[in-house]
């Protein structure tokens, strides 16, 4: 795989004769590896006309557009706001800085006051991608689905096709599993698939941070699983990852790069460029979408319908400035309703609440000392620490019925190297106040932090999303309402105290760990380890987990075929759809919503005996 690609990267620096230029030729090469095929930048003229346009190539945008192009017949736009994704995006091990910086949205919400003190002015960073991909080029390629109870509920709120059974293939559609322990057990095989487009792969090696994590969690009782997403038993175990041969998988790379572009010859992906409205004639009915790019405006025309994959956020903006949401919202921003729907009004999201331990005696797999001898390997072929991600978690229960049958409660440890620069993602990436940032920073220059994420995973609170003008070029204002239903404190306390306990297991103990005081005025009086001073260390620390969904919901907005109900040839498909939280991460649902989505387009033009336009390319 490496050599062809090396060999055409190459021919810029065949002439490099002494040694330092060689070594930069080689560092060159490998850069030019990690670039996927991208496709060229298509030329539209203004006012082209096309079967069904899609807004936003995430990770929904990129599937829908790329499984209606197989069809052969339907001419698809694709427009994402931003550019490709940059080379780094595609290394494993980088996964954490594509955070903040011009690859994103740069969102944030705000909380009632109430939540989030320890935060920064009370705000929470929402990092959205702003990149072919989306988020899926971006995130922490943690692949995991959620359990049958949460789409029994989604059943409840947007009918029986959203069940778990009858999501069950499409999850299996896109998945090309490649984990070795899974594949060689039939009773976990039931749940996956090898045929798929997109890789999902187990851990490659045992690391040392991971096996003492899973040996203190099971010393506390918890079983160790070989299958994180399997539906039949819970506990402690690996996740499985979308990387593909030491590279991020996602659906641009699955379906927009690798499916070349021999067979999609009717697919457009147009990127840098900006969709700020959707037409709609005096019927409800959407004809196309209006475009900014290098600051000039086009209208392009969808003569099926338009589908919005533009995000959590920014889809539920579009609706809004397009004139479809809650009446009385779209007046105060000036703008006139086309349609009264409650757009943006059932935002759910998990709070994490972050619990730092530190050690006397170093754990993480990769410290800072090594870092630059596993890059020369990764960029060699593609192998070491910097090709995989071996991030881990546990599934429990606070519920203490012996009939549950799905966690309430995640906690993810991540290891941080002595030294690594801890108070700058503190600051950037979470957002804590300085004072935290400072003392944490000052740890971990000295120690390895190691960070327990605890998240509830069925929340009850509700956010929203709102214009903050009428100005597409303003970021929506995002209310996350992190604890705004009293009930989400349930279960902190029990969930908290596990990773507090973890000090006293074996494993833990030889490495001398101990937990990290805040030393936040809020909940100095109380009793350390009592259930209110949880309650108020996640009070005060709490912020988004980054799952946030549900802002254009299935049951309130859309219909369960995923149309906006009252209106005609629109339909949404992205973590905006969910109309409930799932436990765990949302990518792989937001894909099985887009899988979805694709087979209601298909069975509507099949339905309509719809005409495709003849186009034929320049
Ligand atoms: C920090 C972080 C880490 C995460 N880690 C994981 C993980 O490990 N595993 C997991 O399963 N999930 C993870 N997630 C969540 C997951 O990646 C997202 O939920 C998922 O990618 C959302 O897909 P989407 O299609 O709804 O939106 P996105 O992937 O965000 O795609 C929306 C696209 O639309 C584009 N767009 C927006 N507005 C416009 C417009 N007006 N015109 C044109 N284009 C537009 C955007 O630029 C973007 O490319 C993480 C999320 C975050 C924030």
């Amino acid at each position: 795989m490496v050599a062809p690609l090396a060999h055409v990267c190459a021919a810029g620096g065949s002439t490099v004769a002494n040694a330092v230029s060689a070594a930069l030729h080689f560092f060159a090469v490998a850069q030019c590896m990690m670039r996927e095929p991208w496709p060229e930048q298509p030329k539209i003229m203004n006012e082209s006309h096309f079967d069904i346009i899609v807004v936003g190539g995430g990770s929904a945008g990129s599937l829908i557009a790329s499984r209606l192009a197989e069809l052969g017949d339907v001419t698809v736009l694709l427009v994402e706001a931003g550019p490709d994704p940059p080379s780094e995006s595609m290394v494993p091990a980088y996964k954490d800085i594509l955070k903040s910086g011009p690859y994103t949205w740069n969102f944030t919400s705000s909380t009632d006051g109430n939540s989030s003190k320890a935060l920064e002015g009370g705000v929470q960073h929402q990092p959205r991608s702003r990149m072919l991909g989306g988020r899926g080029s971006a995130n922490e390629m943690v692949y995991t689905r959620g359990f049958p109870h949460d789409f029994h509920t989604w059943a409840d709120i947007a009918g029986p096709t959203w069940d778990w059974n009858a999501v069950l293939p499409y999850f299996k559609k896109t998945q090309r599993l490649t984990d070795t322990t899974i594949l060689k057990n039939p009773v976990l095989m039931a749940y996956h698939s090898v045929e798929g487009e997109m890789t999902v792969s187990g851990s490659k090696q045992t690391t040392k941070d991971v096996d003492t994590f899973l040996n203190a969690f099971n010393e506390l009782g918890f079983p160790i699983v070989d299958d994180m997403t399997y539906p039949g038993r819970f506990g402690a175990g690996r996740f499985l990852h979308t990387i593909r041969d030491g590279r991020r998988d996602s659906t641009a790379t699955a379906f927009i790069s690798r499916a070349g572009f021999e067979n999609r010859g009717k697919l457009f992906v147009l990127r840098n460029s900006v969709v700020t409205q959707i037409l709609i004639d005096s019927n409800k009915t959407a004809y196309g979408v209006k475009v900014s790019r290098e600051d000039e405006s086009f209208i392009y025309y969808a003569d099926f319908e338009v589908v919005l994959s533009a995000g959590v956020f920014n889809t539920p903006k579009l609706l809004m400035l397009s004139g479809i949401g809650p009446r009385n919202h779209l007046e105060e921003m000036g703008i006139d309703v086309v349609h009264e729907v409650p757009v943006g009004e059932s935002l759910h999201d998990q709070a994490m609440v972050l619990i730092f331990l530190t050690a006397d005696v170093d754990l993480c797999t990769l410290p800072k000392a090594e870092q630059h001898i596993e890059m020369i390997k990764y960029m060699y072929n593609q192998s070491g620490a910097f090709s995989s991600s071996d991030s881990m978690g546990l599934y429990m229960s606070t519920d203490k019925n012996s009939d549950v049958t799905a966690p309430d409660f995640a906690i993810y440890p991540v290891c941080t190297p002595k030294n690594f620069g801890f108070r700058n993602g503190c600051r950037s990436i979470i957002n804590f106040q300085k004072h935290i940032c400072d003392k944490l920073g000052a740890i971990n220059e000295e120690k390895e932090l190691l960070s327990f994420a605890v998240v509830k995973l069925n929340p009850v609170s509700k956010g929203n999303v709102k214009l903050a003008s009428n100005d597409p070029k303003d970021n929506p204002s995002i209310y996350s309402g992190t604890f705004s239903d009293p009930r989400d404190y349930e279960g902190y306390p029990e969930a908290m105290r596990t990773v507090y306990s973890l000090v006293n297991t074996t494993v833990m103990k030889q490495i001398g760990a101990r937990v990290v005081d805040y030393d936040l005025p809020d909940c100095n009086g109380l009793k350390v380890e009592d259930d209110n001073y949880f309650k108020c260390i996640a009070q005060n620390v709490g912020t988004s987990a980054w799952r946030a969904g549900g802002s254009v919901s299935m049951g309130a907005v859309l219909t369960p075929r995923l149309k906006v109900e009252g209106m005609q040839k629109l339909r949404v498909a992205d973590a905006s759809a969910m109309p409930a939280t799932v436990r765990g991460n949302v990518e792989a649902p937001v894909i099985m919503i887009a899988e979805r989505a694709f087979d209601y387009i298909n069975e509507d033009m099949k339905a309509a005996s719809y005409d495709f336009m003849v186009y034929a390319r320049a």
